[in-house]
């Protein structure tokens, strides 16, 4: 490992653009494509290293087993390298590059499977899982969100993905988190949002709770609401994100409301729209948490 590490350092010429008239034969530049990619394997090895010593100060630190997946340090990440990318490798590429090198150094830390929900269309939840986790990590396929939450729920340390967004024939899935003990929103994927994003399928990636390296910037609320209409799902549009569900055992609604943490509207404040609008709240649990949305900027 350590010689392959150490490899010579570039050149000088060899960074600045060549020209075809500049001298530099293919050979050469091919020479340096090598060196580049020994490096970078090298590096990834190391990497690796640098895993192993990490996972020994975990345990030393009585880290609970389950997911290694740490959705906090993984947004900010994401978050980082997006922002620094510059030059003519495609940005979707390089933050492909690092989903599966982050998901797969989880995977090693401790095995894990992702079930995803296939109801609402198999080939844009595919694309999203295999993108954010790569080909290493299993991909389990399931027939509905309930059939992702009882999966994760039974699992140690899988994580589930399901559609951020009112899908037809979803139902009121996220009830399925309210219990103490049942699993709940870790992350909202991807981490790093754009118009065009390959594997862009906004989805919710649920899991046993984490206890250390949970990000709290939005939290996830189960609402049960009777009394909801028009004007009531009116008055919450500008205030949270919601997804609304008939609850016809309440003549109401079943919300998942999304709230920025320590922003201008609190949970407290959208309960009061909602009764402002002739809505009574029956009950309100805290079904998980996630990163802020994070919409790259083009440069340029
Ligand atoms: O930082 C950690 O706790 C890690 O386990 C390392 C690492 C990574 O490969 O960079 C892997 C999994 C976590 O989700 C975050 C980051």
């Amino acid at each position: 490992m350590d010689k392959i590490a150490n490899i010579p350092a570039a050149p000088q010429s060899a960074t600045a653009p060549a020209s075809a008239d500049s001298g530099t034969d293919l050979a050469t530049l091919r020479a340096e494509i090598d060196r580049i990619d020994a490096s970078m394997h090298a590096l990834l090895m190391e990497r690796g290293q640098i895993i192993d010593r990490l996972v020994a100060v975990k345990r030393s630190r009585g880290a609970e087993g389950g997911s290694a997946f740490r959705p906090a340090r993984e947004a900010s990440m994401m978050r980082r390298l997006v922002d620094r990318h510059r030059g003519i490798l495609p940005l979707d590429t390089v933050e492909g590059i690092w989903r599966v090198i982050i998901s797969t150094f989880t995977y090693v830390q401790a095995p894990y499977a992702v079930h995803a929900d296939l109801a609402s269309g198999e080939a844009a939840m595919r694309d999203a899982s295999r993108f954010h986790f790569g080909f290493t990590v299993p991909f389990i396929g399931h027939m509905g969100a309930s059939g992702v939450v009882a999966a994760v729920a039974r699992s140690r340390g899988d994580l589930g993905l399901v559609p951020a967004f009112a899908a037809p024939s979803a139902g009121a899935w996220w009830t399925a988190l309210e219990g103490e003990h049942a699993p709940k929103v870790i992350a909202r994927l991807p981490f790093v949002e754009r118009a065009d994003h390959p594997a862009g399928l906004p989805v919710f990636c649920i899991a046993h709770p984490v206890t250390d390296g949970a990000v709290t910037e939005v939290e996830a609320w189960s609402l049960h609401v009777s009394g909801w209409n028009a004007q009531a799902a009116r008055a919450l549009a500008p205030l949270a994100e919601i997804i609304a569900v008939p609850d016809r055992g309440l003549d109401g609604a079943a919300l998942l409301a999304s709230i920025p943490v320590g922003g201008t509207v609190s949970l407290d404040a959208v309960l009061a729209a909602l009764r402002a609008s002739g809505a009574s709240v029956r009950a309100a649990a805290l079904v998980g948490s996630h990163a802020s949305r994070y919409t790259h900027q083009p440069q340029g």
